[in-house]
């Protein structure tokens, strides 16, 4: 083993399940409010869900941050997206100007937006930005691996540096965002090859493809599937042969989330696949996650159901960024004040049923 893998393996060790003493104990906290048992519906699981990750009932999550990790994807030589690679950096400079959706929804919930240029085909610098680059952009996957098993490695290291230090800041609740055009090729691909589902299932039209786009998309994951053909049980070999620098980024994001036990809403397409590699990587990272919305992208469902999580909003979205994840950061809010300010039976003298 390596450093860097020896480094990942103790990170993995630190991940541990849910409190369940702490689930428990705000399940029945719950039913002594004024509400008939489990009327909140979701927010309730969510509450719940919250105090098994954070060990606490009523967790502070006001320190918060959307981590939008950016790359580029060789395999856009094939014709795969609607729009230009060129837009990656060009979106990159404007998460950090403030004017892009993220960084709109991001302040309406409270949330920092963090950029991570893991690996964009451009050179970058701007003093908000997170210089982590591994290399500028991916082998184009229908030809050549995306990338070495240890570019991965220091992706999802860039991934966990980033929460570390967030983590030290003060930072308690992590959401992940995206940027890299072409990325719903590869995430498709990493989803077939970790759950098996069938290549039409998992590819859809991205940023919005022609029926053409669409089938070129199919035929190259299709064909990078069988030039490589990725063992499921190696989830860093996975993203490694046919996933992106951002995925693994995301992946080291939601393992350092959970060796923190700090909730990680995960947002799109993209980032739902990042949590499926990680938590294949690390059952136990799976405890932390939390579903923010289900996309437009057709895939999306299955990479949800892969991991047994129910999104909490259908908003008909597919731009990704963490757009969905901030919006879920609301109904987060809403569940831990529901905790904290909602009078129970006894204090209101409203009879039980
Ligand atoms: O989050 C999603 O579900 C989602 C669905 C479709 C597209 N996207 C975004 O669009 C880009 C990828 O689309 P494409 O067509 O270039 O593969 C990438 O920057 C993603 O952030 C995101
Ligand atoms: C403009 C644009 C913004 C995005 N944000 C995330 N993916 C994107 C893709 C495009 C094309």
């Amino acid at each position: 083993m390596n450093k860097l893998e020896q480094e990942l393996s103790d990170r993995l060790s630190r991940i541990g399940p849910p409190d369940e003493q702490a689930v428990s104990r705000a399940a029945a906290y719950l039913d002594t409010l004024t509400k008939p048992p489990g009327s909140l519906g979701k927010l309730e699981t969510l509450a719940c869900r919250l105090a098994g990750i954070t060990g606490e009932l009523r967790p502070d999550l006001s320190r918060r941050a959307v981590v939008v990790m950016a790359g580029d994807h060789g395999v856009c030589a094939e014709g795969v997206s609607a729009f230009p690679q060129e837009v990656t950096p060009q979106m990159v400079m404007n998460f950090l100007a403030g004017g892009a959706a993220i960084n709109v929804l991001a302040r309406q919930a409270g949330a920092e937006v963090v950029c991570v240029d893991v690996g964009v085909a451009a050179e970058l610098s701007h003093p908000r930005l997170v210089a982590a680059k591994v290399r500028p952009g991916t082998g184009n996957l229908a030809k050549e691996a995306a990338m070495t098993r240890e570019e991965a490695l220091q992706a999802v290291k860039a991934g966990i540096d980033v929460v570390d230090r967030l983590y030290g800041d003060g930072v308690r609740l992590f959401a992940t965002g995206e940027m890299g055009i072409g990325n719903t090729t590869p995430s498709a691909a990493m989803l077939v090859a970790l759950t098996g589902i069938g290549v039409e299932a998992a590819v859809g039209r991205g940023t919005g493809v022609d029926d053409a786009g669409l089938a070129r998309k199919r035929d190259v994951v299709r064909r990078a599937l069988d030039l490589h053909r990725p063992d499921a049980s190696d989830p860093l070999g996975v993203v490694a042969a046919v996933g992106g620098l951002e995925i693994a980024g995301l992946m080291g994001v939601v393992l350092g989330a959970a060796s923190r036990r700090c909730p990680v809403v995960i947002d799109g397409f993209i980032s739902t696949v990042a949590a499926l590699a990680a938590v294949r990587l690390c059952p136990q990272a799976a405890s932390c996650l939390i579903a923010s919305h289900r996309s437009q992208e057709h895939g999306h469902a299955a990479a949800l159901e892969a991991l047994g999580l129910s999104p909490m909003l259908e908003l008909e979205m597919r731009l990704g960024e963490g757009t969905g994840a901030a919006l879920a950061m609301h109904l987060i809010d809403a569940a831990c004040r529901i905790m904290s300010e909602m009078a129970t039976f006894a204090q209101a003298g409203v009879s039980k049923g």
